[in-house]
């Protein structure tokens, strides 16, 4: 599945006639990634089912291990892979340790707060484009709550941390307008902290509010007490979280590309275990999809998808659903008339700029995309094959496969990078329409 040895890129798979497909997504990375924090401060071991084995679940686990964590596989595995046992440590980060970040928002913004129980120097790194990444906002809390940051004054990665077990925690303001991460990250270890977490936001209006309530509901159903009563305010109160026994729910947004190809595509496509209930972003896709034209039904077996491989753009405010954008963009691409993304400046401090990520390769196939202060205007246009970069972006390579499929001769660069959350995702693809697919 990778790129060949002399092949600038993966070839995306063309669809030749209408999909009929029925697949199953791996977990949730958000899902799997508060569990894996909470397991790791509870008062007795935990199981997490389903985990998301990817990257960013891996280096997360690599993390704890650093903290003292034990994570271990059961010796049974699905097809996506085994369960997660979790072994909470007397204490987090009994000895000094370097933690990798990767590219992952979430381990760069969820393990400094856990990091802050100890008073052992732990150090931070991560991938070049990580170090360009928005990290003040962290930076700044954990000094605020007592604990030593040593950033070269550079309010980005790398740093170090220096905390104690007996934190205090209490009232922190911060500026959350650049990531949710923030909150979430110190609220999932603030419940360790002596007085608990009680965050204020002040700032540009924070993104990703669904992210947020996952890190509430997922505390709650832990056994905490959280108060989300008023706008801009989070608090946890002081609590040690049970252990937990969960089942990980699909990655709705690694889903996202899977429905939007049956919009773009035509045909039915269907998404196994789709949840009726959920905190996912990702969800967000039914609505968008609608918008566009497609006809949806989510029963017990799934959401199932029908398009006509003809819809109309759409004008949509992203801000709580941004990580979207770059698959919604290629669908507005394919569209019969322009769209209009907004409120999505804060993902110029993604995994990379995706705003101009996004800008630069459809202008490279033909396509015509002004980047506002907001988000981008999309005017649909005929596309031609050629090499769309990735960025180390998995979501600008899963953008680029929607792309391919009405768009002959579309390479994707590094569509390895896919493994950040969807190691399987060229393989999924692949299987996605056959026979239909045609090349
Ligand atoms: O908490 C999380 O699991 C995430 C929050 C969001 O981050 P931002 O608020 O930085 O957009 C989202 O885009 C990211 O993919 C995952
Ligand atoms: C923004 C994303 O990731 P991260 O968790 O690294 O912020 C994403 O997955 O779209």
């Amino acid at each position: 599945m990778a790129d060949g040895p002399s092949s600038p890129g993966w070839p995306a798979p063309y669809a030749g006639q209408p999909l009929e497909a029925d697949l199953s997504i791996p977990g949730s990375k958000s899902l799997t990634n508060r569990y894996l924090i909470l397991a790791s401060i509870a008062d007795e071991p935990s199981r997490i089912r389903l985990p998301l084995h990817s990257r960013d679940t891996e280096l997360m686990a690599a993390a704890l291990r650093r903290l003292g964590v034990e994570i271990n596989e059961t010796d049974e595995a699905g097809p996506f892979g085994a369960d997660w046992l979790v072994k909470p440590p007397a204490r987090i980060g009994a000895a000094d340790a370097h933690i990798d970040c990767g590219l992952a928002g979430t381990v760069m913004r969820f393990i400094p707060p856990l990091a802050a129980l100890s008073p052992s120097t732990i150090s931070f790194d991560g991938d070049d484009a990580a170090r360009r990444r928005p990290m003040s906002t962290t930076i700044d809390s954990l000094r605020a709550l007592g604990v030593r940051v040593e950033d070269g004054g550079r309010g980005a990665l790398p740093f170090t941390t220096s905390g104690s077990p007996t934190i205090r925690g209490g009232c922190v303001t911060m500026d959350a307008g650049a990531s949710s991460q923030f909150v979430s990250g110190l609220l999932l270890a603030g419940c360790r902290y002596e007085l608990g977490v009680d965050i204020r936001h002040v700032g540009d209006a924070v993104p990703s509010g669904p992210h947020i309530e996952m890190t509430t509901e997922a505390l709650r159903d832990a056994g905490l007490v959280v108060d989300d009563s008023e706008p801009n305010r989070w608090a946890v109160e002081p609590g040690v979280p049970r252990g937990l026994d969960v089942a990980v729910e699909p990655d709705l947004s690694n889903a996202a590309p899977f429905v939007a190809a049956a919009l773009v595509a035509g045909g039915t496509v269907l998404i196994r275990d789709w949840p009726t209930w959920t905190t996912q972003a990702g969800d967000r896709m039914r609505s968008i999809l609608e918008m566009f034209g497609a006809d949806l039904t989510l029963d017990r077996a799934g959401l199932t998808v029908t398009g006509s491989g003809e819809f109309p753009g759409i004008d949509i405010d992203l801000h709580d659903v941004g990580e979207l954008t770059p698959v919604v963009a290629a669908i507005a691409a394919l569209a019969s008339s322009p769209s209009r993304l907004t409120g999505i400046a804060h993902l110029r401090g993604h995994e990379t700029d995706r705003l101009t990520a996004l800008t630069t390769e459809l202008t490279k196939l033909g396509g015509r995309v002004t980047e506002t202060d907001a988000g981008l205007d999309i005017t649909p246009s005929a596309l031609h094959g050629g090499v769309f970069e990735t960025y180390h972006d998995h979501r600008m390579a899963m953008a680029a496969a929607v792309l391919g499929l009405r768009v002959p001769g579309l390479q994707i660069a590094d569509v390895a990078t896919t493994a950040k959350t969807l190691p399987e995702f060229p393989e999924l693809w692949s299987t996605l329409a056959q026979p239909a697919l045609a090349r």
